[in-house]
């Protein structure tokens, strides 16, 4: 029976708003649902509240739900919203809100709860065409969209304490239908193209993980528990979002589920398909870590198109993979800037969100089977945390499996989630489906008493705090024996009793029967299974192709470097200045020649100096990037270490070259086309080899502060054992020179300039120079070597 026509706004607590219209109504209890809803709102068990305003001569409903005890799960939201309506019809004869109030007497508490100042909505409009379409409603997913656009359009804006539209705007406010959604947020609109590509389905299950730490104190070490026994599981298809407050463990978690943690103080069982970890499950596996690892001076395109040539296999053309990237770029919206430099603290490039959208595309390149992130919507605005999560829901319907820890999300990003766990100081709260989460805990006796997000009522409940949440009467009692120890100052029970009180609660109700479900083999068959194990790393390109790409990749990035004007204005000036200190000097007396010798003296510590305290910074600076993407096996180390250390050399070869063409002519040093190209040789040769102690010593140290300081040490050590400033040095210390690459391209610059004049100069005898050419290209590979050895031995996760 059709009882009236009215639009109305439902909205429930956690910020979802949806409008509807509806027209038809038919419920036989209305008063009793009335009534049942206003009591239950009162009593903290409860979820539905009705308001009814008569403003501006408009019907008006505001449906509020706060989430849903057992029998609410079991119905839909389109059945409680057909109830909603039904009772909205009636409250139709209601004069106001006072008298809702008086009904139970709870309007006080209502209005001061809730404070919903004022909806509208014009029943001409809404629902008074008579038409099917007003006698739809309208799904939960799209309809949130359609408040938001609903309400930019009507100009009105809602928060927790109410809706404001100007009221000149009431009667205008149209009726929204599918047309109004935007695309880019309507769920299922915006399909990826290649994450449709078939993967090896991953069914990740956790049981009983637990992890320590030693924590290095002053007099003994302490063991500490980030994590006690975690249980849990994700399926293909699935999103699973782990949630608590910081430092409760959610990062740790991720890293051990992701194969990212290898250390001795992890116990449990992880496996994959029902099989442990396995060195080939890397490249099948997308991590999206928490801080950005990117390369600041590349561009979005230039990003992900690297990250296609290197990890997608070799059954894929050049082309092909570019196409991928593309592809990439596209599907995450990245179009606009795909030409942007992504930037860094001291580059302005790319957005946050951009960048962070970038760093989900350098994962799902690989069409990875399982995706784990970090927080990828923290610092984000929530539209764009929307749409990140929207496109993990995306990535989860093509199969995938995915895992995310998520800080604070929003209601509508709350629902997007299929799985939820709840952390608190690294104990397991809740595990399970994320839109039971509420019932879970309003069973257990915590339920919100306010309008609440449900994110921000479970990261109360994981920190302890009870403030606007129904104590459990198992708490209360406690509270109420008066145990100081559990009750804090506002009478509610501690932060600690509370957790104690969530962890038993858990264990005792759910934990075994998690734990049983989880003894249920999975529905693979095994050989599809068994694709998750493999005795070799597979990569995804050969070695020499990767040494290209690296090679090419470390270019582009340091290009700026290459063409720094600064760099070229400090070398083009040293030498000037030398070259006037030096003009014409002459080496056919004793005088001039002690002053060339100088600045022999002065150019073979000055390529030396340079060399290492910039090469030191290369590895402690890339280590992330390294980490990361090893840990994927993007590459091999081998492979990168080599492509690292060469596409440095252009600039090392152009720099000192435009400084000898300044000094060399400028002092008038000997004048020969062959001593010319033997000091440019010797000078590159002290670059090379004092760049592989910068590299040695910076990937040994992997720490700059350290590593500077160790490098001002030895350069040092260096310079004065050269054989410039000491002639006699005493014999237990002498054989320090001939580790100073300083001494040995001085004697060799020297060889090159006077070996016509004089056999020895300065004490230092001129003989065939092979030693130094020896021992400065020992230097050479000898350092590179073991900065090679010492990345080697650094850890990268599930290595
Ligand atoms: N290697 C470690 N050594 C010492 N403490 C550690 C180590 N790893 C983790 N912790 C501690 O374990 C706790 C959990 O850390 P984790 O990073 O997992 O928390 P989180 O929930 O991800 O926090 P956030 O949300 O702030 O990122 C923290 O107290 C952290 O200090």
């Amino acid at each position: 029976m059709c009882h009236t026509s009215i639009q109305y706004i439902y909205c429930d607590l956690y910020s979802v708003v949806h409008l509807y219209s509806v027209d038809c109504l038919s419920h036989s209890k209305l008063p009793e649902i009335l009534h049942g809803k206003l009591l239950n709102f009162i009593c903290p068990s409860l979820h539905c509240l009705l308001l009814k305003l008569s403003l501006f001569g408009k019907n008006v409903v505001v449906i509020m739900e706060s989430g849903n005890d057992s029998s609410g799960l079991a119905r839909t939201k389109s059945e409680q919203l057909v109830e909603s309506a039904a009772a909205a019809a009636a409250l139709k004869s209601q004069p106001s809100i006072d008298s809702i109030g008086k009904v139970d007497g709870g309007g006080t508490s209502l209005t001061r709860k809730s404070s919903w100042r004022m909806v509208a909505a014009s029943p001409s409009r809404g629902g008074g065409g008579g038409s099917s379409r007003n006698t739809h409603i309208r799904k939960t997913s799209s309809s949130s969209v359609a408040l938001s656009r609903a309400s930019s359009s009507m100009d009105f804006s809602f928060s927790f304490t109410g809706f404001t539209l100007p009221a000149d705007e009431i009667s205008d406010s149209k009726p929204f239908s599918d047309e109004d959604i935007p695309e880019d947020i309507e769920a299922g609109n915006h399909k990826p193209k290649f994450q449709a590509e078939p993967t090896l389905p991953i069914y990740l299950k956790f049981t009983d993980v637990s992890y320590k730490v030693m924590i290095k104190g002053m007099t003994k070490n302490e063991e500490k528990d980030i994590l006690k026994g975690i249980t849990g599981a994700v399926n293909p298809g699935e999103v699973l979002a782990l949630m608590g407050p910081s430092g409760s463990g959610k990062t740790s978690l991720l890293n051990l589920i992701g194969g990212r943690l290898s250390q001795p103080r992890i116990s449990g069982s992880i496996t994959y398909n029902d099989l442990p970890y396995s060195k080939c499950l890397k490249s099948k596996i997308g991590f999206v870590t928490q801080d950005d690892i990117l390369s600041p001076h590349l561009t979005v395109k230039e990003t992900l198109t690297y990250a296609a040539r290197l990890k997608l296999p070799n059954t894929l053309t050049r082309e092909q993979k570019e196409k991928r990237a593309l592809d990439v770029i596209y599907e995450l919206g990245l179009e606009r800037c795909q030409d942007t430099m992504i930037g860094g603290s001291f580059i302005r490039g790319v957005s946050g969100g951009e960048r962070k959208r970038v760093c989900v595309g350098n994962e799902i390149i690989i069409n990875p089977s399982l995706l784990f992130l970090d927080e990828p919507t923290s610092g984000l605005d929530s539209t764009t945390a929307l749409k990140i999560v929207q496109m993990l829901h995306d990535i989860a319907e093509a199969g995938k499996t995915v895992v995310t820890t998520i800080h604070q999300p929003s209601s509508r990003l709350f629902h997007k989630f299929d799985k939820l766990i709840l952390l608190g100081k690294g104990s397991l709260l809740y595990f399970g489906k994320a839109s039971e989460a509420m019932d879970y805990f309003q069973h257990i006796g915590c339920s919100p008493l306010i309008a609440m997000n449900p994110a921000e009522f479970l990261l109360d409940l994981a920190n302890g705090n009870l403030n606007d949440v129904s104590v459990p009467s198992e708490l209360e009692d406690k509270v109420q024996i008066g145990n100081a120890q559990a009750e804090t100052r506002n009478g509610k029970p501690s932060p600690a009793l509370v957790q104690e009180y969530l962890v038993e609660s858990y264990e005792n109700r759910v934990a075994e029967i998690e734990k049983k479900k989880l003894l249920v083999p999975i529905p693979l068959d095994e050989e599809l299974k068994s694709k998750v194990h493999c005795p070799k790393r597979q990569w995804g390109t050969s070695w020499s192709e990767q040494y290209s790409i690296l090679f090419s990749r470390g270019f582009k990035e340091r290009r700026h470097d290459y063409f720094s004007w600064l760099r070229i204005t400090q070398v083009l000036s040293t030498a000037i200045i030398l070259g006037l200190l030096w003009w014409q000097s002459d080496a056919n007396n004793m005088k001039g020649l002690q002053d060339q010798a100088g600045l022999l003296f002065f150019i073979a510590v000055f390529w030396g100096f340079f060399p290492v305290f910039t090469a030191i910074f290369t590895f402690p600076q890339e280590r992330a990037m390294l980490t990361k993407e090893r840990a994927t096996d993007m590459y091999r180390l081998s492979a990168y270490f080599l492509a690292r250390t060469t596409s440095d050399l252009p600039l090392d070869l152009v720099l000192p070259v435009l400084f000898l063409l300044v000094v060399y002519f400028m002092a008038g040093l000997r004048l020969s086309v062959g001593s010319f190209f033997l000091t440019i040789l010797t000078v590159f040769l002290c670059i090379v080899a004092a760049q592989g102690l910068g590299l040695a010593i910076g990937a040994t140290l992997m720490d700059l502060k350290r590593a500077t300081t160790l490098a001002s040490v030895t350069v040092m050590t260096f310079m004065l054992a050269g054989g410039f400033f000491v002639k006699r040095v005493p014999i237990f210390i002498s054989w320090i020179r001939y580790l100073s690459f300083n001494y040995h391209t001085y004697k060799l610059l020297l060889k090159v300039q006077y070996e016509q004049v004089a056999p020895s100069i300065n004490g230092i005898r001129i003989d065939s120079g092979l030693t130094e050419v020896v021992a400065l290209i020992a230097m050479v590979f000898g350092y590179r070597l073991l900065a090679y050895l010492s990345l080697r031995r650094m850890k990268v996760g599930g290595a």
